[in-house]
Parts: C-alpha cells; sequence; structure tokens
C-alpha cells in the first residue's frame, strides 16, 4: 500500500486512543488532532494516552503515528496537517461530552460540535479529502415504543433531548447533505450504544477528568477507592430488576468497527450510509455492578437513589 495517513480527531480520548491502536496495527499512518480538553498533558506536551499509546505499540507502529495539539476546526491547523501528510480519509471523534451539562449551555454544542465539524468538512473538500467516518450516538434516535426495540438503522431519529444529542443529529444531517450535492463524498456514520471497558494491556482505558457521569468509570473509581459508593438511578423501571437497561459494547469492538468502516468505504454502493455499532444485548446497572464484582473480587457498594433526569 502506498502511504497514506488517516487523520483522526480527538485521537487521545477514550475511543479514539483505542482506534488508533487498531489502525496502527492494521498498518495505517496515523495523525491525531486533539484539544486535550479531557486529559491532561505532560511536561512535553503529549497527553498520557497517547504516551501509552506509543508504548503499546512497537518501534516500527510508533513512527507512523503523529500529533498535532488543536482544535479540530481550526483551519490553520487542519491545512497544515492537509498539506504536510497524504491523508486518505479523517475519522472524526473530536466532540464535547458531557451529556448533563449540554442541557444548560447548549450554544456551547452546536458551536464545539456543529460548527468545528463544518470547519472540517470546509477544509476536508479544500484538500479533496472526502472520506470520512463519523463518531455518532445512539442519541440521535427518537424515543419508541418498547414493542419497537432493538433499534435499528431504519428507527425513527430526531426529538433529541439534548444538544450533544441534538449535535450528532444535525452533523448527521448536514453530511447526508453533503453526499448529496457530491457524490464523490464517502461518509460512514457509525452510532454508537454505550462503549464501555479498556484495553487488554491495561494500558489505556477511561479516566475522564472529573467525577464520571457514565457508569463504567463510576464503578471502577468505587472499586480503587476513590468513590464512596454507586449512586443507582432509579430501581423503579420495567426491566427484570428496575434499573436501567443499556446496551453496552466494548471498546475495542468499537474500535476495530472503524477500521472495519475504513476498509468497506472505498466499495460503499451509497455516498452515506449509518451504522448501529452495538451488542443487541441489555443490561442492567444492577447486572453490570454483579459482573464487575465477578470479573474483580471486589464488592461495590451501592445506594439505589431516585430516576436521573434525562434517562
Ligand atoms: O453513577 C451512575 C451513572 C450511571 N448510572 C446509570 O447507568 C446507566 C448508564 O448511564 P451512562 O453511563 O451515563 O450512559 P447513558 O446515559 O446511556 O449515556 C450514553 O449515551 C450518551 C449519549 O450518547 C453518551 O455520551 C454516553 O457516553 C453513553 O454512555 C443509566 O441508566 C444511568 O442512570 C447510575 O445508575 N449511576
Amino acid at each position: 500500500m502506498a502511504e497514506r495517513y488517516i487523520l483522526v480527531t480527538g485521537g487521545a480520548g477514550f475511543i479514539g486512543s483505542h482506534t488508533v491502536v487498531e489502525l496502527l496495527e492494521e498498518g495505517e499512518s496515523v495523525v491525531i488532532i486533539d484539544n486535550l480538553s479531557n486529559a491532561a498533558a505532560d511536561d512535553k506536551g503529549l497527553p498520557p494516552a497517547l504516551k501509552r499509546v506509543q508504548d503499546l505499540v512497537n518501534e516500527k507502529h510508533r513512527k507512523r503515528l503523529h500529533f498535532r495539539k488543536g482544535n479540530y476546526g481550526d483551519r490553520k491547523i487542519l491545512d497544515s496537517i492537509f498539506t504536510e501528510f497524504p491523508i486518505y480519509a479523517v475519522v472524526h471523534f473530536g466532540a464535547f461530552k458531557a451529556v448533563g451539562e449540554s442541557k444548560q449551555v447548549p450554544m456551547k454544542y452546536y458551536k464545539n460540535n456543529v460548527k468545528e465539524a463544518l470547519s472540517l468538512l470546509k477544509a476536508m473538500n479544500a484538500h479533496g479529502v472526502k472520506n470520512l467516518i463519523f463518531s455518532s450516538s445512539c442519541t440521535v434516535y427518537a424515543e419508541v415504543p418498547p414493542e419497537k426495540l432493538p433499534l435499528t438503522e431504519d428507527s425513527p431519529l430526531g426529538e433529541c433531548n439534548c444538544a450533544y444529542a441534538s449535535s450528532k443529529y444535525f452533523i448527521e444531517n448536514i453530511l447526508r447533505d453533503v453526499t448529496v450535492s457530491d457524490g464523490q463524498w464517502k461518509v460512514m456514520s457509525l452510532r454508537y450504544f454505550n462503549p464501555v471497558g479498556a484495553h487488554h494491556s491495561g494500558m489505556i482505558g477511561e479516566d475522564p477528568k472529573g467525577i464520571p457521569t457514565n457508569l463504567m468509570p463510576y464503578i471502577a473509581q468505587v472499586a480503587v477507592g476513590r468513590r464512596e459508593e454507586l449512586n443507582v438511578f432509579g430501581s423503579d423501571y420495567p426491566t427484570p430488576d428496575g434499573t436501567p437497561v443499556r446496551d453496552y459494547v466494548h471498546v475495542v469492538d468499537i474500535a476495530k468497527g472503524h477500521v472495519a468502516a475504513l476498509k468497506a468505504l472505498p466499495a460503499m454502493q451509497q455516498s452515506f450510509r449509518a451504522y448501529n455499532l452495538g451488542s443487541g444485548v441489555g443490561t442492567s446497572v444492577l447486572e453490570m455492578v454483579q459482573a464487575f464484582e465477578r470479573a474483580s473480587g471486589v464488592v461495590i457498594k451501592t445506594v439505589m437513589k431516585d430516576r436521573r433526569p434525562g434517562d
């Protein structure tokens, strides 16, 4: 294969870092652009996740990994990356992801997710790079009655309940329009359900800044004694044990999904396709806690609370 690079926005993040490892191991060359908004940098300005990715992959792979610090919508940085590297495709993870917060400050999400994505698309177009894998979310789906579950790619979209979800929905629509206007574009939108877990090496995983809002990192922090107990938000749902059910999917499976999507791009019939990335299996909060206890041998103290608004 002639040398080609994959530009990964948000490549120092949870799903991004796992995907970069899979891409490197598949023989791809990677440029990461990341503003490190959710990761501390060391004294050389490198995010810890990236250093661990470097440690994880062998010398040969390491040479094919490059990092540029900045916002993924920053046209100057993008122009310099597109000029310096023969970019074949962009895998776009970069986004703000504090779901609760997106109800309070929607404009922040439209600016940081939608506006920056537009800037990225314009830069791609200007440099003739028209292959894109987009990080979407199961939250783009409208709520459906239980008999219409599981959600498929044809399930109704929209009526999002927070600005984060709306931003994903808006960007999907923009992408669809772009592919309609120019058939050279090949875009895959991957709608993730609940990504959890960590790389089997134990070197990269999920370690968000501040108090985690997601279930798995919260359980993990209780396990290591960083938090006292897990609040279980709601035990009166119409589920077998009353706690909410989600489709949890391993982050390395999600990462491999991106590699598969990239491989499938050239032969795509349509210019735009969306795919769900889930396991198809529902698991309740208490089942997750029990599974974690079985696997780790650590008891997770739980406290039953009221339903979390918006769940
Ligand atoms: O301390 C906690 C945290 C979560 N939960 C419950 O655990 C389940 C999963 O919650 P969470 O991990 O926050 O996931 P979701 O609310 O399903 O959010 C998903 O959907 C969001 C929008 O796509 C993504 O940004 C998230 O990363 C993704 O996990 C929900 O029922 C929560 O009520 C608790 O009981 N206690």
